[in-house]
């Protein structure tokens, strides 16, 4: 199986209990939205699935390996964008991502081959020779996920990916996102606590003060609503 599965995993910072028992499962090529305010445990959650964090309690698997007893396994079937950006800014997109090949034991023709196809899949080939620094946010952003393509994951995990992009570039980003878990097959997990993000039929967790409220495709959640407006009434936030 290609999916993650997640099950009555808990994590707490001393007395603070950051998460409870959360269980869900994305079936593979699903677009799964992470949707929590501010504190709700996205972050928390992503640095358990990272392997960032390790807890006792509960159990992750990715792609069919479980991340307790072969960490490696799992983990090398994930691509991982992180909320803070870490492109090299100095460094050509080229190299941003050969670095990044090499890390994973790709070289040469390999390696260009791999690169050359995730910069065709995020529409960047024509930018391979320019320095990070000199694009934009959105395509920095684009660089990420062309990125956490090259090793050939299953499941693909970015944290509040849009944050700080405008708004054409947000919609371009969502959209490819979803473009790859629709046509790729790539399972996704993508935290955010923006609506408007989010597809008819992504599957929706709603994740609030550490707890899972929800967890179905979003139509089902919404039924017809805005799924600004559940999110409000569920969580008390503003969306
Ligand atoms: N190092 C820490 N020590 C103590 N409490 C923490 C720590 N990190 C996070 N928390 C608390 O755990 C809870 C979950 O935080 P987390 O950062 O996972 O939420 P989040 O949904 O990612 O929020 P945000 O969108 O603001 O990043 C919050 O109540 C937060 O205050």
């Amino acid at each position: 199986m290609t999916g993650l599965y997640v099950q009555n995993l808990s994590y707490a910072y001393g007395a603070k209990q950051a998460l409870r028992d959360v269980s869900f499962a994305i079936e593979p090529g699903q677009f799964c939205a992470l949707l929590g305010p501010n504190g709700a445990g996205k972050s928390t959650l992503f640095s358990l699935l990272t392997r960032l964090f390790t807890t006792a309690q509960g159990r992750i698997e990715v792609a069919g390996h479980d991340m307790a007893r072969s960490p490696r396994a799992a983990l090398a079937r994930m691509g991982v964008v992180f909320q803070q950006p870490t492109l090299d800014l100095d460094l050509t997109v080229q190299r941003n991502l050969s670095y990044f090949a090499a890390l994973h034991g790709l070289s040469g023709k390999a390696a260009e081959a791999r690169i050359a196809a995730a910069l065709d899949r995020l529409n960047m080939a024509e930018r391979a020779g320019e320095r990070a620094r000199d694009l934009n946010g959105g395509h920095r952003r684009r660089l990420e996920i062309a990125r956490c393509l090259i090793h050939d994951p299953a499941v693909l995990l970015l944290d509040e990916p849009t944050v700080g992009l405008d708004a054409a570039a947000r919609r371009a980003i969502t959209d490819h996102v979803h473009d790859l878990s629709r046509d790729d097959g790539l399972t996704v997990l993508w935290a955010t606590h923006l609506t408007d993000e989010i597809s008819e039929t992504d599957q929706v967790v709603i994740l609030h003060q550490g707890e899972v409220l929800k967890d179905a495709p979003c139509h089902e959640i919404t039924r017809g609503a805005g799924l600004q407006d559940v999110f409000l009434s569920l969580t008390g936030a503003p969306a």
